[in-house]
């Protein structure tokens, strides 16, 4: 499809055109053209497996394109190579940060350009030119400071003055704030106003359709390889974008019936975790999980909910307390996850890549992981490879995983079909107690309505399910009760109809009587007491 959304412009910070790319038969990329303004924020959303990292890869010389061209600034140009694109001024700011965790900021940001940095003045020079690019796009870190010791908006703020420092003056953002808290991603997108106000191109991968609406100037929607749609933000709407998406209308709100809750299926009784410096991280926590109810628990990444579902899910120890799953008290010493799974337990991870897939291994054998030894998929120690394909064919259609390739390696999944490819396991496996982390993290919005429609029927189907999410769009959406944790802790336990300004207060810490539970979080103290949250204040699908 010809892009026309922004033709007419003269010189252009990027012209694609007939840009296509395939991996065996997958077409990832098929006869793109797109054209980016200079000084702009643009856009780019599109379905899982759209191909949109594909695209950014190309630009960002990761892949070659099997046809088309590329024009930088008026000048067609071959990027063979990531120099090639650093050469042209294109920065990346990758999902996964590249930074060495045990350098500072300094020196990771030299890293690559050392050479360049010795022949024009050394380390001092590298460093005031560091202040000035803190200073002039509102950039503040300390230099000094070691990476692992920064918070993950900072480690980001650091990869940006990375691209800066190297002389980007196109800047790709591939999906950045799926690790961000609110305050963090509001941060950012002042950034990437900036950066647009001082003529720098920004482009941004994202499914927070809220995000597209909020920052970009242009959009432009991928689907199925192809750019199918580019527009002005200001004359479009997140429902026609992700109609255009997906290619039917989609329903942004859960529909669900109150909960009829039976009895309790879960109970956790002071439970105190420590981390492996012996840091408590979840301090004498006691909650209980009812056949038939979904209860969400929010609050800002790191205040002990990954530590409290990975406990349950028998991934880490207790240090004290209790857990009772269909009201048998678990021996946590003698437990391992594959056992509490045939004890009725399901566990969608946090981390797809770390603990819910091995990622050189086959769609169809990931489809079966910690469930192998089910009679269903062989006798004995004898798997039946066909049972094993039947059932991964059978979920791929189920939830719609692209490319239905159950013999493809689970690494060439683009990462929401990686997500399906774990929640089609747990959830498919019918347990009576489901723990679900981050379970729409990196998932468009066609498939965000069918996992939350999932979710609702199992809870329907009497399921006990225990929901951990940064996002409070989906924490209010799905569950019948919400408990906030801070600092370990469980500091309130609210209805769905709870305002978002409410959550945002008890999630940094700002309990019932208005006093502060403790310190807050660095990264929320923006939130003052009476107002909403930053994240609020995003205009875009919510009212
Ligand atoms: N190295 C590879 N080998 C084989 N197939 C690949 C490879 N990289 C990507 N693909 C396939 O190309 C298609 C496009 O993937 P891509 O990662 O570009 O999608 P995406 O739009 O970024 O998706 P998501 O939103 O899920 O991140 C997918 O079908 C994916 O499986």
């Amino acid at each position: 499809m010809r892009d026309t959304g922004t033709e007419g412009q003269a010189r252009p910070a990027i012209r694609l055109s007939g840009i296509s790319k395939s991996f065996g038969p997958v077409k990832a990329n098929h006869d793109i053209h797109l054209t980016v303004r200079k000084g702009s924020i643009h856009g780019i959303v599109g379905e899982n497996g759209a191909g949109k990292s594909t695209l950014m890869s190309i630009l960002y010389g990761f892949y070659q394109a099997d046809s088309g061209t590329i024009e930088v600034d008026g000048e067609t140009v071959s990027i063979p190579h990531s120099q090639a694109a650093i050469d042209l001024g294109i920065g990346m700011v990758h999902q996964h940060f590249m930074l060495v965790h045990n350098f500072t900021v300094l020196e990771n940001i030299m890293l690559g350009a050392e050479g360049a940095a010795l022949l024009t003045g050394g380390i001092a020079k590298a460093r005031a030119e560091l202040k000035r690019l803190e200073k002039d796009y509102a950039l503040e870190v300390d230099p000094d400071a070691v990476i692992e010791d920064l918070p993950v908006g900072l480690q980001q703020r650091v990869e940006i003055l990375k691209a800066l420092y190297r002389g980007a003056d196109i800047l790709i953002l591939d999906e950045p704030t799926g690790v961000l808290t609110p305050s963090e991603a509001d941060h950012l997108f002042q950034i990437l106003q900036r950066l647009r106000d001082e003529g720098k191109t920004v482009i941004l991968i994202t499914h927070k359709l809220r995000e597209i609406m909020a920052v970009t100037d242009m959009v432009s929607v991928m689907r199925q390889g192809q750019i199918v749609d580019t527009q002005l933000t200001a004359q479009t709407s997140v429902e026609a974008i992700a109609e255009k998406m997906v290619g039917r209308r989609v329903l942004l709100r859960v529909d669900k019936k109150p909960a009829r809750p039976g009895p309790v299926k879960l109970a956790i009784r002071d439970l105190t975790v420590v981390d492996s410096r012996k840091v408590p991280m979840v301090k004498n926590v006691s909650l209980e999980v009812r056949a038939g109810e979904i209860v969400g628990i929010a609050g800002v990444a790191g205040n002990g909910q990954s530590h409290l579902i990975e406990t349950v899910a028998g991934i880490r120890r207790p240090k004290s307390g209790a857990i009772e799953l269909n009201g048998k008290t678990l021996d946590y010493d003698k437990l391992d996850p594959a056992s509490l799974r045939m004890d009725g337990l399901g566990h969608v991870p946090e981390d797809r890549h770390h603990m819910g897939l091995v990622l050189p291994f086959e769609e169809n054998e990931n489809a079966i992981l910690g469930y192998h030894t089910n009679p269903a998929f062989g006798k004995g120690p004898f798997l039946s490879i066909d049972a094993i394909r039947a059932h991964a064919k059978e979920r791929i259609e189920q939830y719609d995983i692209r490319p239905p390739d159950c013999r493809l390696k689970t690494a060439n999944f683009s990462g929401g079909n990686q997500q399906k490819i774990v929640l089609a396991r747990e959830m498919e496996r019918d347990p009576d107690v489901l723990l679900i982390g981050q379970p729409t993290r990196g998932v468009d919005v066609g498939a965000i309505e069918f996992i939350h429609r999932r979710i609702v029927e199992m809870r329907d189907a009497g399921k006990a399910i225990l929901l951990v999410s940064v996002e409070l769009d989906e924490i209010r959406a799905l569950s019948d009760r919400i408990l906030v944790m801070f600092d370990g802790k469980v500091v309130g336990e609210r209805d769905a109809n709870t305002t978002e300004a409410e959550l945002g207060l008890l999630m940094a810490g700002v309990t019932d009587g208005g006093s502060h539970h403790q310190e807050p979080d660095p990264a929320m103290v923006d939130i003052a007491p009476g107002q909403p949250p930053a994240e609020t204040q995003i205009p875009g699908e919510r009212p």
